[in-house]
């Protein structure tokens, strides 16, 4: 029996799909799904296990997407899966759920709550300035027709219009302020949000979401959104707040008048909405198109020789210069889009003046109201007209920051499996022991491809293992998960027989020592390049000492500020990297020492001399190795080399056994031999 669930999976997915797919895949699939109830399986950081509970079961048949979207937290993305008879799952579709605007208020409350009161003396200002500026068009109308009757009346309305600018000015003052403030806190707290939920994630996370989408979202997203509070909602409401109350006053001096001027607002009003909704989807591409062009902008400026020995700059500038041809053309609608609404303003605006002098022309003829209360009106039905502009242009900024920040609150939500067990065991005495139990093993991304297939080996404390193989046969991918960077399929890794779910995996990666295939180093000195990462208090001298072991003594000391030289990657060749990476390594006097192709930029000798120091620390204490080598010379020493092939071990042992052997192992040694003859 098949059945069918609606999974959270935010991070798997970084394009907004339309509503068709679902649909098809509904209509496609209807037939194979006998009972066909959804389930909700996993929910959001941020709507939580409990609400994720209280969300209904769906009947399959009931599947729409304006139904789904009433039923689930905003904001977020959900996987749409389909099970089978044997339990196995397929994705079906995938959805994401757009962010109401009180849901993302409410959102960005929490986030400047902790400085609520900036918000509302903001508000209270704003109170201040809007009651004080609506009373204005009263008394200076009041004022010159008290003027024309002579009087101390008009004496006193001038005082009081004296006080109520001051009034307006000292509260506008304040307010422009206290949301400025609050503006900058929400961007800074949502950086520090969104920086910090990004430093979390898991290493698949990364597989599939880009370094320029993900900068996109931390720079102009959250700068987008922070418009919210300084700007969209402070003259929102208060444009909100003298709209009603010029209304009110319009109405109260002749309703016929009042109403007539109300339809007009309404008709704008609807205007404004449709508007601000187009704004809000345009919003939505804007960000997507920016964020895949700043993608092959980084991509080729941080790959400008290869594209430079390739000659291919044109065809690079074509390919950023598409997405910004989608930019334009996307821009040059909400252009019309902005021009359409202003033309129906400006229509309306003058249309309620004209109709006010006419009707109201009518109504002094028949002494139905008198000069001044037209005048009134007439200034009144400015400021109501007026309103209404402030508010829809505010509002289509407003649908533009909710768009942005729909993908920056959906990022902030994930939470990284991995990150709870740091609250896990910390061993008492680690020897070193590794154990892959029939470990196997598929990346997120290409889930249908095992990398490793029922891996089962077993590393003794202090011993030196190679692993060697084919490309792409599963070497490194091996020691990924005993990083923990991905956790195994099925199957399972002990260290020191304790499973490594349960280990503390901050502690462990203390403990070990890690040089990948293309160490890339910080931007800092060389020195903190050394120290980065160590968990204990490091003095110059013992960076000076694991320099001299990782043979990097001497070049550094011929750099112009030594240890002090800013690194710059362009700066050092592949081979220096390698050595300062190494002695960021073995730094930190790891019990379980990894080298991922760790001396292949290094010349023979500085390997031979290097490798000499990777078998022990510097109290002579053994560590546990595992070397990936494609240079066979090189790992020949090794207690045992084992031989990966398609991700499954093929053979095992030390080098003589294997050369006996006469398998893959001793055809790869014949072949680089024969390689230099
Ligand atoms: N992050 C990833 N997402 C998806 N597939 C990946 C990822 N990393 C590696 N692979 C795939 O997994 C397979 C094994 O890769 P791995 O890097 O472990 O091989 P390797 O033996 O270390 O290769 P090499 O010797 O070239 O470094 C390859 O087919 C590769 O394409």
């Amino acid at each position: 029996m098949a059945s069918m669930h609606l999974l959270s999976t935010p991070h798997r997915f970084s394009t907004y799909l339309s509503h068709k797919p679902i649909s098809r895949c509904r209509r496609s699939r209807h037939r194979r799904t006998r009972h066909g109830l959804i389930s909700v399986r996993a929910a959001t950081a941020s709507s939580s296990s409990s609400s994720a509970a209280a969300l209904p079961s769906l009947s399959v048949d009931n599947i729409n997407p304006k139904r789904l979207k009433s039923v689930l937290p905003g904001g977020t993305w959900w996987r749409l899966e389909e099970e089978d008879e044997k339990g196995g799952r397929s994705n079906v579709a995938k959805k994401s759920v757009g962010l109401s605007v009180v849901t993302a208020l409410k959102r960005m409350w929490v986030l400047v709550s902790q400085d609520r009161w900036v918000v509302f003396i903001g508000f209270a200002s704003l109170l201040g300035a809007a009651f004080s500026e609506i009373c204005i068009p009263h008394f200076l109308a009041a004022s010159i027709f008290a003027a024309q009757n002579g009087g101390a009346l008009f004496y006193n309305n001038a005082k009081l219009l004296v006080l109520l600018c001051l009034t307006s000015g000292i509260c506008s003052g304040l307010r422009g302020c206290c949301f400025g403030i609050a503006n900058n806190i929400l961007v800074r707290r949502m950086r520090e949000t969104l920086y910090n939920a990004l430093l979390f994630q898991e290493i698949s996370f990364f597989d599939e979401e880009t370094v320029g989408d993900l900068t996109s979202r931390l720079g102009s997203d959250c700068q987008q959104v922070s418009r919210v509070i300084g700007n969209d909602l402070n003259l929102i409401s208060r444009n909100i707040l003298q709209g009603t109350g010029a209304l009110v006053y319009l109405l109260v001096l002749s309703w016929p008048l009042g109403l007539s001027t109300m339809v007009i607002c309404c008709t704008l009003s609807t205007i404004m909405i449709v508007h601000g909704r187009y704004q809000k989807k345009a919003a939505k591409l804007t960000q997507e198109y920016t964020a895949s062009a700043n993608e092959v902008a980084q991509e080729t400026l941080s790959l400008v020789r290869t594209v430079r020995v390739y000659g291919t700059e044109k065809q690079e500038f074509k390919r950023y210069d598409s997405w910004l041809e989608k930019l334009y053309n996307i821009s040059l609608r909400q252009s019309m889009a902005y021009g359409f609404w202003s033309l129906s303003f400006n229509y309306l605006y003058h249309s309620t003046q004209v109709l006010a002098v006419v009707i109201g022309g009518m109504f002094i003829m028949s002494g139905r109201i008198t000069a001044e209360k037209l005048t009134k009106f007439i200034l009144y039905s400015e400021w109501l007209i007026l309103s209404t502009w402030w508010i829809g242009d505010n509002w289509t900024s407003l649908m533009q920051s909710v768009g942005a920040s729909e993908k920056v609150f959906r990022l902030m939500d994930l939470v990284p499996s991995t990150y709870f067990s740091l609250k896990g065991r910390k061993l008492e005495n680690l020897e070193g022991r590794l154990q892959f139990l029939n470990v196997s093993f598929s990346y997120a991304s290409r889930p249908t491809v095992q990398v490793l297939r029922q891996v089962h080996l077993s590393i003794q404390p202090n011993e030196v293992v190679a692993v060697v193989g084919l490309s792409g046969s599963g070497k490194s991918t091996l020691v990924n998960l005993l990083l923990r960077l991905y956790d195994p399929s099925s199957g399972q890794i002990l260290v020191d027989d304790n499973p490594i779910d349960d280990i503390d995996i901050k502690w462990l990666r203390e403990r070990i020592g890690y040089v990948g295939q293309e160490p890339r180093l910080f931007r800092m000195d060389i020195s903190s390049n050394i120290k980065y990462g160590c968990p204990r208090e490091v003095s110059h001298e013992e960076v000076v000492q694991v320099a001299k072991q990782a043979y990097a003594h001497d070049f550094i000391s011929a750099l112009p500020e030594g240890y002090k030289t800013m690194v710059d990657n362009s700066l050092l060749s592949g081979g220096q990297k390698q050595r300062i990476a190494i002695a960021r390594a073995i730094l930190r006097e790891p019990k379980i020492l990894i080298l991922d192709e760790a001396t292949s930029a290094l010349d023979a000798e500085s390997e031979h001399y290097v490798k000499g120091v990777m078998r022990s620390g510097n109290n002579g204490s053994k560590r546990t190795v595992i070397v990936i080598a494609h240079r066979l010379s090189t790992i020949q020493a090794a207690d045992r080399i084992v031989v990966m092939d398609s991700g499954k071990i093929i053979e095992m042992g030390s080098h003589t056994q294997l050369i006996q052997k006469d398998g893959l192992y001793s055809r790869l040694v014949k072949r680089q031999a024969d390689a230099f003859e």
